[in-house]
């Protein structure tokens, strides 16, 4: 019996892994109602019309101690003025962190506290972002060809959409005069 075991594939350039544990999922435009301003518009949209995918490693399921690595790839569009994203959320176990780094495109990873304030980092090739505990996150990309992202985060942090699908982060990002801007949301 060989004790060397086939290892799953990441290919670094293009975001893909591949093999063993790997599985994806795609968000299109009709599983993201109440996240964009204009919902009506967004409603309108052809509703297979795919916003972000998600590639991720689960080895070790929802373990205290575990890690899962992924990729998400934020295609570029927008939903009136504003651009695509992430559905964003806190962690359930609140005081788990994670790492993410850009691969490709450009954006911004919009981040908010539990008091609601919010802040944002450029997303670009090499850029690297330490998302601590507590601290809500979504990718938005800004740019015209796909953003993709990696992740590492602990297995048992769990996703909680619920507090960021109420009340929605404190900040969008829109286009204006062709660039990207942070204005103060109104929900
Ligand atoms: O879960 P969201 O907010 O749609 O973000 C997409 C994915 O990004 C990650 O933070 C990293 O890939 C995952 O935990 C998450 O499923």
């Amino acid at each position: 019996m060989s004790i060397i075991h086939e290892p799953a594939l990441f290919d670094a350039a293009a975001g893909r892994l591949k093999g063993e544990g790997v599985s994806r999922s795609t968000r299109t435009i009709r599983e993201l109602p109440g996240v964009f301003a204009a919902e009506e518009e967004r409603a309108s949209l052809d509703p297979t019309l795919p916003v972000y995918e998600v590639e991720m490693h689960d080895r070790c399921g929802e373990v205290e101690g575990g890690l899962y690595f992924g990729v998400s790839h934020v295609h570029p569009g927008k939903v009136g003025n504003e651009f695509f994203m992430t559905k964003g959320h806190f962690h359930q176990k609140r005081d788990r962190g994670e790492y993410y780094w850009g691969i490709e495109g450009n954006g911004l990873l919009l981040l908010m506290d539990e008091a609601r304030h919010s802040w944002a980092e450029r997303v670009f090739p090499g850029s690297l972002h330490y998302i601590a505990g507590h601290v809500a996150h979504r990718l938005i990309n800004t740019g015209d060809v796909k953003m993709i992202v990696g992740a590492c985060w602990p297995s048992d942090a769990g996703h909680d959409y619920e507090a960021i699908l109420n009340e929605g982060f404190s900040v969008r990002v829109v286009e204006q005069d062709g660039s990207p801007v942070l204005l103060e949301a109104r929900s």
